[in-house]
């Protein structure tokens, strides 16, 4: 679903014909499979920001290819990079981003009134999931009337709303207490079991590392192998036969 192959990075900053260069990312090779929940761990610095962001196309590597639901990512042009997100990924972030001035609702809905989709269509979306959620209660509520656990759940139904396959998330528990880190988690490995979304989420939180079927350690731009609960290296562990899109999240009946 998600290959990284050979895949080195590095920034030029400061002035041009004087740049400073600074290598992050070094020979990076790293399988996803479809329906796995993959954890980035790494301290401050080792590139993990910088891998999410190549893997999203907000960046392009130096060197390498990544090739996504087995496409050549790295040759899109912008345009081609942003259709290819909004049909491929949703995105989680620590600090939620949502819009102050709209609603639970209207946050959620907005990716469909960006892509156009019928009004009918959007109420009926976003009804399900923030129903799957837990806030249909919240539907009329901003975010500044949301506590951070409702508010990253509405952002969680934003990021699901156009059906991604992939979910990418940079520190999603962050900024959560445990019992909403707890119920986020929980939600996560739902939706990873009953919808096959497959999840890539950088983390430094172990209880984050522990709801991922593997784990993926970046060290100084480089990746280590890292034991794994059952003994292995922490590459190739199967995933779970995900039950895909159509299964029970959304029952529209003309999805993927
Ligand atoms: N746009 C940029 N320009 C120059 N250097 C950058 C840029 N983005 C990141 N870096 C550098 O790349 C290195 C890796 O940064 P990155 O944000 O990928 O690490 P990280 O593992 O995500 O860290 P953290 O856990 O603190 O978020 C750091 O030394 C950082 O300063």
């Amino acid at each position: 679903m998600i290959e990284v192959q050979g895949v080195s990075h590095q920034f030029a900053i400061g002035k041009k014909g004087r740049e400073r260069i600074i290598p992050v990312l070094h020979q990076i090779d790293m399988r996803v499979e479809q329906g796995e929940i993959v954890a980035i761990v790494g301290r401050s610095g080792s590139g993990k920001s910088t891998l999410l962001n190549l893997i999203s196309g907000y960046i392009r590597p130096t060197l390498g290819e990544i090739r996504i639901a087995g496409r050549t990512v790295t040759k899109l042009s912008e345009g081609q990079w942003a259709d290819f997100r909004l049909g491929h990924f949703g995105f989680m972030f620590q600090s939620f981003q949502l819009i102050p001035s709209m609603t639970a609702f209207e946050n959620v809905e907005l990716p469909l009134v960006l892509k156009g989709i019928d009004l009918a269509v959007r109420k009926k979306r976003v009804d399900v999931l923030l129903e799957r959620v837990g806030l249909s209660d919240c539907a009329s509520h901003y975010p500044g009337e949301l506590s951070g656990g409702q508010q990253q759940r509405v952002s969680v139904a934003r990021a699901l709303v156009l059906q991604p396959p992939i979910v990418l998330a940079d520190e999603p528990t962050g900024s959560l207490d445990s019992d909403n880190e707890r119920q986020l988690l929980t939600l996560i490995r739902e939706l990873n079991r009953e919808n096959g979304i497959t999840f890539l989420m950088i983390t430094h939180d172990e209880q984050v590392a522990e709801v991922a079927h593997r784990t993926v350690l970046l060290q100084d731009g480089r990746i280590r192998p890292r034991p794994s609960r059952d003994g292995m290296n922490g590459q190739g562990i199967p995933a779970a036969q995900p039950a895909g899109w159509t299964a029970s999240l959304i029952e529209e009946g003309n999805n993927r």
